[in-house]
């Protein structure tokens, strides 16, 4: 729409220097856009007394706010079914190149998602990086999410060079991908052959060579791998992961850390759980909220 408006017609060297002194005065005027006059600049204002004279000025298109939506590499999934706010993503960054409708919680035995596709590119595939590491990701296939990303970090950060790790849920490879570099070796296990599959892919992407991939059910690692001899433990399965605490407890080295996620409402509600298994420390800490009655926590637990 275009409005007939007071303006500030200056040299166009002396453009941005007017522009800023506008703004600072607060006449600036800057739902409109300045006029380009030759070798001159019109800058909208409220202000008669400042102007040089009435011109008509263009009002800027106004942006229209963003729906909420998680990112994943280039698929952004959003909680609504809204094919026009869809369209409006797609558009705002280049890096976008599907957007998704997630129609169901995680479910299942291997906690995936059902998924929609609401714009751009027909796919639930995509390709995401996570502190310089690159992760093929089939959201269709198997569970990702990169909410964990800075959690991923901490345990890097607080791990000794040269442990041995297992991840007993490991998805498409994540935990033991960002940890490889300080670990010797990462027994990786998920129950799901698709994300044993895309973690085969990851380990080769980014060219780990210490990282063992096991399609297991966890509730058998105690007979497949060695009691006592993992310096941490990754239990990422948050609804369950409670069933298979006397196998991580089995598994874990004296003086070894075991992390537990769980979803819980109250802080503290496993630690008397937890007890059952060691009189090491338990330390707890919240990770993200996931709803509005729960949140999802990690105990961090020495084994003893
Ligand atoms: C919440 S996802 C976590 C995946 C991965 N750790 C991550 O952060 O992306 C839990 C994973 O556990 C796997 N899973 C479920 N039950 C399992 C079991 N009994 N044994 C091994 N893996 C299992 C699922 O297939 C899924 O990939």
């Amino acid at each position: 729409m275009s409005r007939k408006l007071f303006g500030v017609r200056v040299e166009k060297s002396k453009g941005e220097i007017t522009r800023r002194e506008l703004l600072g005065a607060g006449a600036l005027s800057n739902d409109f856009r300045p006029l380009n006059d030759g070798d001159y600049l019109i800058f909208p204002v409220a202000d008669e007394m400042m102007a040089t004279g009435e011109y008509i000025f263009e009002e800027r298109p106004k942006k229209e706010a963003l729906p909420r939506h998680e990112l994943i590499g280039g698929i952004a999934i959003m909680q609504d079914d809204d094919v026009r706010s869809a369209g409006l993503l797609l558009k705002s960054r280049p890096v976008i190149h599907t957007v998704l409708h997630s129609e169901s919680a995680v479910q299942g035995e291997y906690r995936i998602k059902e998924f929609k596709v609401l714009a751009g590119k027909d796919t639930t595939e995509t390709l995401y990086v996570e502190y310089g590491h690159r992760f093929l990701i089939d959201l269709s296939v198997a569970y990702f999410s990169a909410r964990l990303a800075n959690e991923r970090q901490r345990i890097y950060e607080i791990m000794d060079e040269n442990e041995r790790v297992l991840d007993m849920f490991a998805g498409v490879g994540p935990f033991p991908i960002a940890l490889s570099d300080k670990a010797s070796v990462i027994f990786a296990g998920d129950i799901n052959p698709g994300a044993v599959s895309l973690m085969q892919k990851n380990i080769g992407l980014n060219k780990k060579r210490n990282i063992i991939p096991m399609l297991a059910d966890a509730l058998h690692l105690g007979n497949i791998l060695p009691a006592h001899s993992f310096d941490r433990i990754i239990m990422n399965l948050p609804m369950t992961s409670d069933e298979f605490l006397e196998v991580a407890f089995k598994l874990c080295k004296k003086g070894g850390t075991v992390h537990f996620y769980t979803l819980q409402s109250e802080e503290g509600e496993m630690t008397d759980t937890l007890r059952r298994f060691t009189k090491g420390s338990i330390r707890e800490k919240m990770v993200r909220s996931y709803s509005p009655v729960q949140h999802h926590a990690v105990y961090d637990v020495c084994c003893e």
